[in-house]
């Protein structure tokens, strides 16, 4: 196939495994976003991509070929990385041309490519500039220019809006899906930000300590995590996770019978903050609950309560509705479908009814 393909990659250090079993594929005009915490592996999987370093077991294969052992420079892959690595004495011309120059392509075939690219990351204008006169967003443009002018087969990039602030941040999640596209490169995406996996991902991969714990859509990822730690992962504010117990077709949470898929031993319930209604009056069936403040987030807000053995409960309400609110404390009731119950296991923390991947 055309594109990328990682087989049961592995590697360890001296302090112990960091990748385990890493496969994933990644197809030409494809982003894939790869998710994890801190110090999950991350970048050591995109250096073994690029040749930087040897897997201790696995395959890489580009365009179909093995390329394991292949030197960095034949992979035909293109990296830009958070620190943007330009070369400080070169201007942004002469960064973004850096590849091509390698490569002794012709001065006015190099002035095409760097000036389309330039063109398309609204960096024309500070070509002729050092880095250290470009502000953080174009320096991270420049990097990511010089990346894009090779054409790679394969882009990495390891957290390239991590530098950049908020405004930048959000136009450029919004470009870059379109950009990259029209480079046609297979692209891995590596970020800690879930919305920007969830913005910019075709398919996302949920590193946890060196494994793939869920390989999904960004959709199946929030609506069907594999386990807890993914469901906490990926929203904002988190995941309300609450213990309940098994009855009868079904469990009891919140003081509620609620039927769902029987399951058995201990279990958490999840409920997304987003799937609560939460009334100012009594309603049937409603779960009475304390509420203890309200924050506006955005034109959302969060209502913090207290269920009906105290446990912490937080729903998002329109900015409207939240206003009707008040700000003391009061009585509310809070409603939820049964079917927006995501179950898991309270021991493993794997979510019930996920197809083991
Ligand atoms: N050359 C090396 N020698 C020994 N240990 C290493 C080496 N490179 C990485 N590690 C270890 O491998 C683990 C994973 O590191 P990695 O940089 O891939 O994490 P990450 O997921 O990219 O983290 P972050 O999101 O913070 O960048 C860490 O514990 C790190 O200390």
């Amino acid at each position: 196939m055309s594109g990328l393909v990682l087989s049961h990659i592995s590697k360890g250090f001296k302090s112990g495994k960091v990748l385990e079993d890493v496969s994933l594929d990644v197809n030409a005009g494809e982003i894939v976003a790869i998710v994890g915490p801190s110090g999950t592996g991350k970048t050591v999987l995109l250096r073994i991509i690029a040749g930087l370093q040897e897997p201790d077991g696995g395959t890489v294969a580009i365009d179909g070929v093995d390329m394991t052992e292949a030197a960095p420079e034949s992979r035909g892959v293109g990296m830009a990385f958070q620190n943007f690595a330009l070369f400080p004495h070169f201007n942004a011309f002469d960064n973004i041309a850096s590849p091509l120059t390698a490569r002794h392509t012709p001065s006015d075939t190099l002035k095409e490519k760097v000036g389309a690219v330039a063109r398309m990351l609204k960096i024309d204008h500070v070509l002729g500039h050092a880095p250290r006169e470009l502000s953080n967003g174009q320096k991270q443009r420049t990097a990511l220019a010089r990346a894009l002018v090779a054409q790679p087969k394969v882009l990495l990039l390891d957290d390239p809006l991590r530098n950049v602030d908020a405004k930048l941040r959000y136009e450029m999640r919004m470009e870059l899906p379109r950009l990259l596209r029209s480079y046609n490169a297979a692209v891995i995406y590596v970020t800690q930000d879930y919305k920007e996996a969830m913005a910019l991902g075709d398919r996302i991969a949920v590193l946890r300590g060196g494994r793939i714990e869920q390989w999904a859509s960004p959709r199946d990822v929030y609506a069907a995590p594999a386990s807890v730690e993914v469901a906490k992962l990926f929203g904002d504010p988190t995941i309300n996770l609450l213990p309940a117990t098994v009855a009868q077709g079904g469990i009891q949470l919140l003081g509620r019978a609620v039927p769902t898929p029987q399951a058995s031993g201990a279990v958490i319930a999840g409920l997304r903050p987003e799937h609560l209604t939460v009334s100012r009056s009594e309603i049937a069936n409603g779960i009475p609950c304390e509420l203890d403040a309200v924050m506006p987030v955005n034109v959302r807000s969060v209502l913090y309560m207290r269920g009906p053995a105290g446990e912490e409960i937080l729903a998002t309400v329109g900015e409207s509705e939240a206003a009707k609110f008040g700000r003391e404390h009061r009585q509310v009731w809070v409603d939820f479908a049964p079917e927006n119950v995501l179950l898991f296991d309270a021991a493993s923390g794997a979510r019930i009814g996920h197809p083991a991947h």
